[in-house]
């Protein structure tokens, strides 16, 4: 599939009903959503053939541009919920484990079956520190690579941590990512953060 069909087709997927700010719920756009995974296939070949999941897979955009996740993952029920009609709508088949990723040790069940992970965890704005929580179990569960969205400004905490656990981190792109005006305290129409798009891999 090219690209702008990707997207296009991305267009179509539902996003959250009532997003809840505790648990930073911002929707990967189409556009991202696309790209991301065009480069994890096109350039490294990390999803054809590949068990694939998203920790923190919200309404499921990134397993649904991948159309090969084994295993979504996220903490919200209302989310998954969403997740799973636009499973249905697609025809996709996946499995959606409810769970803490900062507390529940189910997320193991899936030690040395997953190959990539792709996923856009909270930035731990709310709730600080999720983000390297969730980057780190990643890189322990991925056989294969890990491909994460994180603000820019945490880049130089990030190459730290992964030369300590051992494995390659590599900034793919620098990106904007467009928070649009969704919860009560944002006054602005929208907000763009600076993002980096990293792929980190054994
Ligand atoms: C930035 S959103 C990304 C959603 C989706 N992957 C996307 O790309 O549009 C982060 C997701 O992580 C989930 N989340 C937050 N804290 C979590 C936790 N402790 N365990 C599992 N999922 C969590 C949220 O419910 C939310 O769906």
């Amino acid at each position: 599939m090219k690209l702008k069909e990707l997207e296009g087709l991305l267009q179509d997927v539902a996003v959250f009903d009532e997003p809840k700010i505790h648990l930073e719920q911002y929707v990967t756009t189409p556009h991202l959503a696309s790209r991301i995974l065009f480069t994890a296939h096109s350039v490294y070949d990390d999803i054809e053939n590949k068990i694939v999941a998203d920790f923190g897979c919200g309404c499921g955009i990134l397993r649904t541009a991948s159309h090969q996740i084994f295993s979504d993952q996220d903490i919200d029920p209302d989310a998954l919920r969403i997740a799973s009609d636009n499973c249905s709508k697609f025809e996709l088949s996946v499995d959606f484990l409810l769970t803490d990723l900062t507390l529940d040790p189910k997320w193991q069940k899936n030690d040395n079956i997953i190959d990539t992970i792709v996923m856009n965890p909270p930035f731990g704005t709310k709730n600080k520190g999720v983000d390297m929580i969730f980057l780190k179990k990643a890189v322990e569960v991925a056989n294969n690579a890990v491909y994460s969205l994180h603000k820019t400004s945490t880049r130089e905490h990030i190459l730290k941590k992964a030369k300590e656990w051992g494995v390659d981190c590599e900034v793919l792109a620098e990106l904007k990512f467009d928070i649009p005006n969704m919860y009560k305290f944002h006054r602005r129409k929208s907000v763009d953060i600076q993002v980096d798009f990293l792929r980190l891999a054994k």
